[in-house]
């Protein structure tokens, strides 16, 4: 089942477009890195997931039911915790009293015993009379993901959870999104426009440039698209190109900036070296190389940013593209 999907979602801000034809899919039990570049759209699609901006076009689905734009956002509320954007915490309690002020406020049943597990879970049940407001960073976004928390969601939505954060705290945070994932089973949306910082826990991702959805894959795919490439040098790239492209069909090629090629796809380096020989190629290297995830992505985002640049102007309520 999906947990989130949206359809067409699109929002507008003074007529201009910040989210548009947008169709993101996350399922139960996955941890989504939702990545864009600033300004991407990231936080409003979040914010329409959970009810808090109405969309202009397009409808959520949330945990398989149906609604249309921001309509019937309260029937789900109750099972989504969400930390977007500052988490409002009041800085002269403690974290246990600012745990309580929300659970009071929503109603929660045994809220104190409530808040004390989800101090347990945040790792901040040693800080007792201390006020927030001598927290640090690291303790303050524990504590801010505590009162998301707080009404056992089964969706958290996590808008930049891990900005500003040093390694040791980005790091506690990680293990700390995978342990409520995976023994609470809890499905979690986090974005963000550094991948590295989510490359390592998330099993899907989907990636949003100027308001669209650009690529939705698993970490799986990611990998394997990720994986080994062959960088060939010769004397004549141009006439190599030329080629190979006709001896390898199924191989993708990019040049490189000091001239090399680079080979992708359904190839492999016997392949290569034969297709060189049998043209009597000048080969000055031929090697295998691991594409970097984060070059990966930033050329999606790119991809994407291009792609919105070169679309024609569109009408309004238009079928969903992904
Ligand atoms: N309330 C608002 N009024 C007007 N414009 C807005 C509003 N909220 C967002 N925008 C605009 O919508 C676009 C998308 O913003 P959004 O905050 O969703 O992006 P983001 O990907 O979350 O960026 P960041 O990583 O910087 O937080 C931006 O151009 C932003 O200026």
């Amino acid at each position: 089942m999906n947990v989130v999907e949206t359809r067409g979602l699109a929002k507008s801000y003074r007529g201009k477009r910040a989210v548009d034809r947008f169709d993101m899919h996350v399922a139960q039990g996955d941890i989504y890195g939702f990545v864009g570049k600033n300004g991407a759209g990231k936080s409003t699609v979040m914010k329409m997931i959970c009810g808090l901006v109405t969309p202009t076009e397009g409808e959520v689905e949330l945990f398989g039911g149906a609604r249309a734009g921001g309509a019937g956002g309260a029937v789900c509320t109750g099972r989504i915790g969400a930390l977007i954007e500052a988490p409002g915490l009041i800085p002269n309690l403690t974290a246990y009293e600012n745990l309580m002020a929300k659970a009071l406020a929503m109603g929660v049943v045994d809220a104190s015993v409530r808040c004390r597990e989800a101090l347990e879970l945040v790792r901040l049940s040693d800080t007792g009379r201390k006020k927030v407001k001598g927290f640090s960073l690291g303790m303050k976004q524990r504590l801010g993901l505590a009162l998301a928390l707080i009404g056992s969601p089964d969706l958290l939505l996590l808008d930049e959870p891990l900005n500003g954060l040093d390694p040791e705290g980005t790091r506690a945070m990680r293990n700390l999104l995978v342990r409520l994932n995976e023994t609470l089973g809890i499905t979690i949306v986090i974005s963000s426009h550094v991948l590295d910082q989510l490359d390592r826990v998330a099993t899907r991702f989907g990636v949003i440039a100027h308001g669209t959805m650009v690529r939705e894959m698993t970490a799986d795919e990611v990998q394997a698209e990720c994986g080994d490439s062959l960088r060939v040098r010769t004397a004549d790239p141009a006439r190599t190109l030329a080629l190979l492209e006709e001896a390898l069909p199924g191989a993708a090629f990019r040049a490189e900036p000091d001239g090399a090629l680079s080979v992708s796809g359904a190839v492999n380096q016997a392949a290569v070296a034969q297709a060189l020989r049998a043209s009597d190629q000048t080969v000055l290297e031929l090697s295998q190389v691991r594409r970097d995830i984060e070059d990966y992505f930033v050329e999606l985002m790119e991809g994407g940013a291009r792609v919105q640049a070169e679309a024609p102007a569109r009408g309004r309520g238009g079928a969903c593209h992904v």
